[in-house]
């Protein structure tokens, strides 16, 4: 069965499957988009990358590996500290151009009595999934972003989210996330790709507050603010 995908696209059926790859776990199977094996709309930018995107290139600056990335800013409604109604994902380096994250499902996330609604897990991954881009140190706000919901995801559950850049093309930022139950090695709950695209720091002047991103700017915390702000083109 192919699973409904925002915009009213399908994923197209592989050959020879259910709509997943072979193995034990349907969810392990789920194909990505970056992989090239699903359509993109016509006349739409879709999630695969064009033949001349490169590999992701860490930043020599960014983050070692296990180090918290914090919050890229403190009312974020994604990692904000400061945000009373926020998720308050946790998130880390990894190895390369990845990204680890933890995000514990509270009563207010809930859609079904006793369930995480989707849109907050797509919240969870869309964080995510952005939190990778300062190891690259690039601005980028999200262009597009799917979702499969594989598994319903109770209440209490900290969810374990791990994103991985995996081509570049221009402005164009491609990464993949997927969420587990319980732990970095339980069951598959969601999966995602998306596409980025770099942005100057006028785009959030310009179409948000400025006099909140010059504070933001000025916060006496140089990582949050270089986490925010800084570009390396
Ligand atoms: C205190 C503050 C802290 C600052 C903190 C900083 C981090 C903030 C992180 C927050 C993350 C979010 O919540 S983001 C919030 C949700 N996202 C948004 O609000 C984005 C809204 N959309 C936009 O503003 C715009 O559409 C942009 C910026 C995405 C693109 O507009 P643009 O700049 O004019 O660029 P454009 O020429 O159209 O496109 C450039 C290239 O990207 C491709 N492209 C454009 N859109 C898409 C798309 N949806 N899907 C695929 N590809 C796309 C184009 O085909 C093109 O490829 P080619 O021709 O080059 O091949």
């Amino acid at each position: 069965m192919s699973a409904p995908v925002k915009g009213g696209e399908r994923r197209r059926k592989i050959p020879g499957t259910n709509g997943h790859t072979a193995g034990k776990d349907p969810a392990e199977g789920r194909v990505s988009r970056v992989s090239g094996a699903t359509t993109d709309s016509p006349g739409r930018p879709g999630l695969t990358p064009p033949p001349d995107a490169g590999p992701p290139v860490r930043h020599p600056a960014a983050p070692a590996p296990g180090e918290p990335l914090g919050a890229h800013y403190d009312l974020c409604f994604g990692c904000g500290g400061g945000q009373p109604h926020g998720l308050h994902v946790r998130s880390y380096a990894g190895e390369g151009v990845t990204v680890t994250a933890e995000f514990t499902v509270q009563p207010a996330h809930q859609g079904a009595p006793g369930l995480a609604h989707g849109g907050i897990l797509v919240s969870a991954l869309d964080e995510t999934l952005g939190s990778v881009n300062w190891l690259l140190q690039a601005i980028a706000v999200t262009g597009r972003l799917e979702t499969d919901f594989v598994r319903p995801v109770p209440v209490g559950t900290t969810l374990h989210l791990r994103a991985e850049c995996t081509a570049v093309a221009g402005r164009k930022i491609y990464s993949s996330a997927v969420g587990r139950i319980g732990s970095p090695d339980g069951p598959v709950a969601v999966r995602a790709d998306a596409v980025f695209i770099r942005v100057k720091v006028e785009h959030f002047t310009k179409n948000g507050r400025p006099d909140e991103v010059k504070v933001a700017m000025t916060d006496p915390d140089a990582r949050k603010v270089a986490r925010a702000f800084e570009v390396n083109p």
